[in-house]
């Protein structure tokens, strides 16, 4: 088969319907050589009947699938498995048989009949036992090893198969972190080497690390398709699983991360939050708060602050003032426009210096304040006591709430505000 300058895999309109039952419907896409793509979905998307059906191994009832151009249908069994190799999701691999074995019997589609397999064989088939890490293991029956060397075993032998479209069913179901990891890993390198990987994946960010696109399939059709970051929103999630969640770059690693919550009742979407607070000490009161679906600001923090990169994770209107410098006049108003139209504001456990006392200036604007104590104030004061005088002020106000963080907790999972 010529594989030059063609699509690895061309899918147009495909769907399987079962009894009465549509399982898939409409699906297309193209996917190229050496692209990396994640299959994900919630259970009973499809996903499984889609990469059957795209080895010619499912009834297709609607659609064409061509491979480097050439439908499938037109394509013979054993040719088909010197294009494609499938790693089923459950694999029953026959008793008895040795890794190497197992390994072994991914090269039947290049023997003849008549054929046992040739040196050659045995070259390639240990070749990936070393890529997939399982060499050691070539004599060892396939029952005596770990489920996590089963799978490394399983993938040399679809490795072993030297095709350029790459199928695999959840490779990673119930494998430890690390052996997860490595097969992402495995599968991103044979992509970078040109080959065309599909792989259906439970682990979102996961996928999102390794893959280097991803299909959302939901409902049996194709919900998202595209970067990991162009089809891991918060809005195809919510779509796709009924999820509630933010999407944010976690910091920290680098990559994508989620953080899913319980859907709030509609009962606090319209009150207005204003969070007062800078150095870490406002993160979990917006988290807390986001989660109950308070329609949220916060400010003044300062660039590079993590209640900033919080409130960006979540999507809160922050006011970020200059690293370092103190609030400036323009982010003093705003912090004060924000505190005025709030119904309720929060004042968090701040460290006061020169920079960040205008933050509890403002506070005094609130309708309606809870104060955050965890620290007696004159801990927390770094401007030569100005603050603790501010402060005792403010807490003589009528308006004012005294809580300490767990307390604050409390009251907002029993009641809100
Ligand atoms: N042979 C069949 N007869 C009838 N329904 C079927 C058949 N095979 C699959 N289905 C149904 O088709 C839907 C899709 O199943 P499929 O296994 O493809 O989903 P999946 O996305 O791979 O799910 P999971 O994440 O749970 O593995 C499910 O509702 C399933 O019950």
């Amino acid at each position: 088969m010529n594989t030059a300058n063609q699509p690895a895999l061309t899918v147009a309109n495909v769907g399987v319907t079962i009894g009465d039952k549509v399982i898939l419907r409409d699906v297309s896409f193209t996917a190229n050589p050496g692209e990396f793509i994640g299959i994900i979905g919630p259970n009973g998307a499809g996903k499984s009947t889609l990469l059957r059906g795209l080895r010619g191994m499912g009834a297709i009832t609607s659609g064409d699938i061509k491979v480097f151009g050439q439908s499938v249908r037109a394509i013979g069994d054993k040719e088909l498995a010197r294009i494609i190799a499938y790693m089923q999701q459950e694999v029953n691999v026959g008793f008895g048989f040795t890794a190497l074995e197992v390994v072994l019997s991914g090269r039947y589609p290049y023997l003849k009949w008549w054929q046992n397999e040739q040196d050659k064989d045995y070259e390639i088939a240990k070749q990936y036992m070393a890529f997939t890490g399982v060499d050691a293991l070539a004599e060892k029956s396939v029952q005596q090893v770990s489920g996590g060397e089963r799978q490394r075993i399983l993938l040399a032998k679809v490795l072993a198969q030297e095709t350029p479209l790459i199928f695999l069913d959840e490779p990673t179901a119930s494998l430890d972190l690390v052996y997860q990891e490595e097969i992402f890993r495995y599968c991103q390198i044979m992509c970078q080497k040109g080959k065309t990987v599909l792989i259906i994946a439970h682990d979102i960010k996961l996928a999102a690390k390794f893959c280097s696109r991803l299909i959302l399939l939901a409902g049996g059709t194709i919900l998202a398709d595209g970067s990991p970051s162009e089809v891991i929103t918060a809005q195809h999630l919510q779509k796709a699983y009924g999820l509630h969640s933010d999407v944010f770059i976690n910091k920290v690693t680098g990559n994508l991360d989620i953080h899913t919550y319980e859907a709030a009742g509609t009962v606090t979407g319209k009150l207005l939050v204003h969070v007062i607070g800078g150095g870490g000490s406002a993160g979990y009161i917006l988290r807390l708060l986001h989660e109950k679906s308070y329609n949220l600001s916060g400010g003044v923090f300062q660039q590079g602050d993590t209640d900033a990169d919080v409130a960006l994770a979540f999507g809160v209107q922050a006011i970020v003032g200059r690293p370092f410098c103190i609030i400036d006049k323009t982010k003093g108003s705003e912090n004060r426009e924000k505190i005025l139209a709030a119904d309720v504001t929060v004042l968090s456990n701040l460290y006061y210096g020169q920079q960040n006392l205008d933050n509890l200036e403002a506070a005094f604007a609130a309708k309606k304040l809870i104060v955050i104590e965890d620290t007696a104030i004159e801990e927390r004061d770094f401007t030569g006591g100005r603050a603790t005088a501010l402060y005792r002020g403010l807490l003589k106000q009528p308006q004012v709430v005294v809580l300490n963080s767990v307390q604050f907790a409390e009251q907002i999972a029993r009641e809100g505000f």
